[in-house]
């Protein structure tokens, strides 16, 4: 099986993919008498079509184990998908470009702790991958009308050795 290297999780390497969910200085506004500081529309989530509504979620990740081949990605054609960590651990990003409606090579990103990501709409990504125990993530996506997973199954699996970059 083909290897897959990790990445370090930027937003220039992410940016065909969507965005790093992060605190930006660039985005930061003083709010609430100077108590607070927003760091202002991160990314924004995208619900596509008649009737479809922005829902957020909580998903209670298992972790992954490694060796972990990854033999499948997925997409979500109408709507965007953000992952947002609520504990202070690292999780696994996976993600690939689209060749002729199907998923290219995967590319492996280690997303640091307090680091989050949206996938733009209809790219392509692997299901959640915690690491270590089990990990709440804060996921804001799409509900609503119309088939909104489209996966995909490699003929030729890809193997990610181990989790740390
Ligand atoms: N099935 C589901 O909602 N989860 C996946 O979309 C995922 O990316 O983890
Ligand atoms: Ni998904």
């Amino acid at each position: 099986m083909r290897k897959l290297a990790l990445e370090r999780l930027t937003p220039a390497a992410f940016a065909p993919f969507g965005t790093v969910i992060a605190p930006d200085p660039a985005k930061a506004r003083m709010i609430n008498g100077g108590t607070t500081t927003r760091f202002h529309a991160l990314a924004r989530a995208e619900a596509l079509g008649e009737g479809a509504a922005v829902i957020l979620n909580i998903f209670r990740g298992e972790p992954r184990r490694f060796p972990y081949t990854v033999d499948m990605m997925e997409r979500h054609p109408l709507g965007s998908q953000s992952f947002s960590p609520l504990s202070s651990r690292p999780f696994l990003v996976v993600v690939a470009e689209d060749e002729g409606g199907v998923p290219s090579i995967p590319r492996v990103f280690f997303a640091e702790s307090g680091q989050g990501v949206n996938y733009n709409a209809n790219v392509w990504h692997h299901p959640l991958m915690a690491l270590g125990e089990t990990s709440d993530f804060l996921v804001v996506d799409r509900a609503g009308p119309g088939d909104n997973l489209e996966e995909y199954f490699y003929s030729d699996p890809f193997i990610i050795e181990e989790a740390t970059p």
